[in-house]
């Protein structure tokens, strides 16, 4: 744990985990939150811990004589300072994970936005890992053509049992990649012959670490193609990118698990009644006396009690040497980074999703009525009308009473630079807005190819501390015993209500803008006498759909986002800007 960090309060009501011959722990779209969580108590273990208990669970699933197998699924990048705010991007973040001893890897699309971010992928995170981070569907050019990201497929056998497995890695269809990499289709690649070939071995279960909704068509082809060859075999998945716990079942065996988001969440699951034959024919997992083969999941809260308390360890027994050098590192690392500076108090919290939008405590509205307008000026260009649309993606995170530089990149880490198209018929301007959020048009389309998440009916995220009820003490029938319950996570996926670790009170979750858009320089009065024209500037992430969008609503090709300059310097990303913001704006009382 991270010195400021605070450990959970204690009495929580735990549900235990069952293990299985094959066990399970896995992590997805970490986001550079290594240290773990400062400001959230329940999800305050960082990777150190998560190494400790990695090892605990190794060393009881050896006891036990059965397996673990650890999985991460990707977006390990982009997300916060630890990442974020190093030169180069990740310095630390790479050394961080080198202890983490995952036994399949894979990529997300986080690892593939930026070139550089793919290149250093490519050449230090892969080798490191070697064979056990899978890339079945990535290339990356070199210079000398493309080559496969990594390994495309991993065949091994577990420890303890013997289970023989093979492994893939697969992205979904992503298309915002940078030039030096490229993204073969799902569907494409299931036709290759290298995975014919993979999926016709004799195995005793398929493992898919997928950086994708488990709730996908591209899931779904996988599991499919492989299913058609091996009617038996086990598939076992394990999902990612859209920051949710969920769980879905293909099939009696097969079924797909995604453990959250942020080091919020690892998931545990676990297979039962699989027994390795020793004859390697078509049918090698058989049921233990003619029982049929039982899964069972659990997304646990990552912080320190859940772990010692699932790892049967105590306070002075959790912590190992690894997972204490880690800790210690990554204390020093953001020490050098000077991530917990106070940069500003904020004049309350403000929140993407748990109040609505539009109101005084959502952070887009915020943004919307007083942060960009103010910040996003071009000085030779002030005195004309603007209308101002970043996309709501771009912010990543709540903000809490204390602002750091570390929260700047929690924020918004993305180098999110604005550009503008000058002298916009207003007509053609204000509609804009409308054509986004229309869910018909290409924008939603293309952006929810790209992984862009409007709503968030099946999300549910975590409060902050501050959130926690008062202690409410529900006494157990059988004792004096009593639990304390805290608003968190309260997932329903296809097995149920009983899926997380804590028994947490549900919280509410509104919508989130898919596009925002701001004012400012309008002229007195212009509801009445709108100007003729107004500055349209937008996030380089959206250029091209800013163009699209003009370009229907006129009705020809007029626009395209090689047209567009920068409104401001290249430095002013809005990162930056925050940061200037909250330093002249907010004060340092907290
Ligand atoms: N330069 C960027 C890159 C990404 N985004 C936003 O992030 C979304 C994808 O993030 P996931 O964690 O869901 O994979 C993407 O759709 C954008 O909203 C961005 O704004 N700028």
């Amino acid at each position: 744990i991270q010195p400021s960090a605070q450990n959970p309060l204690d009495g929580q009501e735990f549900r235990d985990l069952e293990w299985g011959d094959l066990n399970f722990l896995h992590t997805t779209d970490q986001h550079g939150w290594h240290a773990g969580h400062l400001e959230e108590s329940q999800y305050s273990a960082d990777l150190g811990d998560y190494i400790s208990f990695i090892s605990h669970m190794r060393r009881r699933a050896k006891e036990k004589g059965v397996d673990l197998l650890v999985i991460d699924t990707g977006d390990r990048v982009e997300g916060n300072g630890l990442y974020d705010a190093s030169e180069p991007k990740g310095l630390y973040t790479r050394r961080i994970l080198e202890p983490f001893d995952v036994d399949i890897i894979t990529t997300g699309n986080h690892e593939l936005y930026n070139g550089t971010t793919a290149l250093h992928e490519h050449t230090q995170t892969i080798p490191f890992f070697g064979d056990r981070y899978l890339s079945s569907n990535i290339d990356i050019d070199m210079g000398n053509g493309w080559e496969p990201m990594a390994n495309r497929s991993l065949r091994f056998q577990t420890e303890n049992l013997g289970l023989d497995i093979m492994a893939f890695g697969f992205l979904f269809n992503f298309t915002g990649n940078f030039k030096n990499t490229r993204v073969k289709p799902v569907a494409t690649v299931l036709e290759e012959e290298w995975f014919q070939k993979a999926i016709r071995e004799p195995v005793d279960l398929f493992l898919v670490a997928a950086h994708i909704d488990v709730h996908t068509l591209e899931l779904q082809q996988i599991h499919d193609a492989i299913r058609q060859q091996n009617p038996e075999t086990p598939i076992q998945i394990f999902g990612g990118h859209s920051h949710i716990r969920d769980f879905v079942e293909f099939d009696s065996k097969s079924t797909a698990l995604e453990s959250g988001r942020y080091c919020e969440t690892a998931g545990f699951l676990s297979l039962d009644g699989l027994v390795p034959k020793d004859e390697k024919d078509t049918s090698f997992v058989k049921p233990k006396d003619g029982a049929p083969m039982k899964t069972f999941r659990r997304y646990l809260d990552f912080n320190r009690a859940g772990f010692q308390h699932h790892s049967n360890t105590t306070e002075d027994s959790f912590d190992t040497d690894a997972g204490l050098k880690v800790s210690k590192d990554i204390a020093l690392y953001r020490q050098s980074l000077d991530l917990n500076r106070l940069i500003g108090c904020a004049p309350r919290e403000y929140t993407l999703s748990r109040d609505p939008y539009p109101s005084a405590g959502n952070w887009y509205s915020y943004l919307g009525e007083v942060l960009l307008p103010k910040m996003v000026v071009n000085k030779t260009r002030a005195e004309v009308p603007r209308m101002i649309f970043i996309n709501g993606g771009s912010q990543r995170f709540d903000i809490f009473k204390r602002f750091t530089y570390d929260t700047t990149f929690i924020v918004s880490p993305f180098t999110s630079r604005f550009m503008y198209a000058a002298d916009i018929p207003w007509e053609v301007a204000t509609r804009l807005l409308g054509y986004f959020n229309d869910d018909a048009s290409p924008y939603s389309v293309e952006m929810q190819a790209k992984g862009e998440h409007w709503a968030s009916a099946s999300s549910n995220q975590p409060l902050p501390e501050s959130m926690m009820l008062p202690v409410n003490q529900i006494p157990l029938a059988r004792g004096r015993q009593k639990w304390r319950k805290t608003i968190g996570y309260t997932t329903e996926d296809a097995f149920g209500k009983q899926g997380d670790d804590v028994v947490h009170q549900a919280f509410q979750k509104f919508d989130t803008p898919k596009v925002l858009q701001a004012n400012a320089s309008f002229p007195v009065g212009w509801e009445a006498k709108p100007p003729q024209t107004v500055d349209v500037v937008f996030f380089d992430f959206i250029a091209a759909n800013v163009a699209d969008g003009m370009n229907r609503i006129v009705g020809e090709k007029k626009w395209k986002k090689e047209d567009f300059g920068y409104y401001m310097s290249r430095e002013d990303t809005l990162t930056k800007l925050m940061l200037e913001f909250v330093q002249e704006e907010w004060g340092k009382e907290c």
